[in-house]
């Protein structure tokens, strides 16, 4: 196999590329990002670049390379100029932390998110359901796995729970510690596949990537160091190959998982176990909000359908009005912005200064 395909190069890039590329372009896919410098997998191996003038001064954040992202470049003796990146198959995003509505994307092409719990003081089925509404969200298949398995004494009432979400995705039991149940998950990944892991600091993702890679990644992959206030965090950001030959990207713990809304997702298509309901509403656009003869807050009440999910919907729907009024807001400003500055030129023009 070509080291582009070994890294999930396939027909949706190649499409694309056909429609984008110059003769003199290659491809690389991001391996790692070091401050001003990308790493790309090509296909004569492993490149250092950097960004093209263009793509440096005039691109939004969201538009710039991330890891996962498939990007043409100008080949330079040692080195390459990243011309810009190839339209994404999806990607995995968080709001930004802090107060802004930008959204930051934190991997590009993922086809699978790892969710991971530890079935310890992390375990939090309300936190499980965010996580998996927003990988749907995001277009990517999420899978769910529950570490320190070791800790407990039956795990089949978490997989009940689990169950009751309605999310129809695999998931996995383990522990790093006793090996359990770490052949089931390494039988199920796919070849040239891109996986993602999320989950909290400290449930055990770097004890996971070195069980499934018989720990030969641990020192070039080290991904765990404390920091001077004694909290673990994950310093490095990178996508590898795993010895069976499945693609895995490591991503800082995040702690703060906001949602943010694709445009064109339904909500209601984000909750399975909504949806069904929803047919039953009265009214067909029903939010399951204030309406009369809803059939979601009916089945609340009576107990058939858990609270959790319904509190988890309404906090979807309440996060994604706060972002759509404030990229609408967003939008406007840079309109008058936009208008001024031109204004500005003309004038300037007129005036000769
Ligand atoms: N009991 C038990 N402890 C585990 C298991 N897996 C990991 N741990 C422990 O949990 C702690 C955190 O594990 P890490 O692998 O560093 O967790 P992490 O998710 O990578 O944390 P960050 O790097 O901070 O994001 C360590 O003390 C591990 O020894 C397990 O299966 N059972
Ligand atoms: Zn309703």
């Amino acid at each position: 196999m070509s080291s582009l395909k070994k890294y999930g190069w396939n027909s949706f890039h190649q499409e694309k590329f056909n429609l984008y590329h110059q003769q003199d372009h290659s491809i690389g896919r991001v391996i790692s990002i070091k401050g001003f410098k990308y790493y790309l997998m090509t296909e004569n191996g492993e490149l250092e670049t950097e960004l093209s003038g263009k793509l440096l001064y005039g691109s939004e954040n969201e538009d710039l390379p991330k890891v996962g992202d498939w990007v043409y470049f100008l080949d330079y003796d040692k080195s390459g100029y990243i011309i810009d990146i190839l339209p994404r198959k999806n990607s995995m995003s968080r709001k930004t932390p802090g107060n802004k509505t930008e959204k930051q994307i934190l991997a590009a092409n993922v086809d699978y998110a790892f969710i991971v719990q530890g079935l310890d003081r992390d375990y939090n089925i309300m936190r499980l359901e965010r996580y998996l509404t927003q990988v749907v969200a995001c277009n990517i298949t999420p899978i769910v796995i529950l570490n320190k398995a070791d800790l407990v004494e039956n795990m089949r009432l978490y997989e009940e729970e689990v169950l009751k979400l309605q999310r129809n995705c695999e998931i996995f039991f383990c522990s790093t510690l006793t090996g359990l149940g770490i052949d089931r998950i390494l039988n199920s990944l796919k070849e040239a596949k891109t996986y993602i892991l999320i989950g909290s600091s400290g449930v055990g993702k770097s004890s996971l990537i070195n069980s499934l890679t018989n720990n030969e990644m641990q020192k070039t992959n080290a991904t765990s160091k404390a920091n001077s206030k004694g909290k673990h965090t994950t310093t490095t950001r990178d996508l590898f190959l795993l010895p069976n030959g499945s693609l895995l990207i490591d991503t800082p713990g995040m702690r703060e998982f906001g949602l943010t809304s694709e445009e064109g997702v339904n909500t209601n298509s984000l909750f399975p176990a909504l949806e069904a309901l929803s047919a039953q509403c009265r009214y067909s656009d029903c939010r399951h909000l204030n309406e009369e003869a809803c059939a979601v807050k009916d089945a609340v009440n009576m107990g058939a359908l858990p609270l959790e999910i319904y509190e988890s919907y309404v906090k979807l729907l309440k996060e994604q009005r706060r972002f759509e009024i404030r990229i609408e807001d967003k939008k406007r400003l840079n309109k008058q912005f936009g208008k001024i500055t031109r204004e500005a030129k003309d004038y300037r023009k007129r005036n000769k200064y």
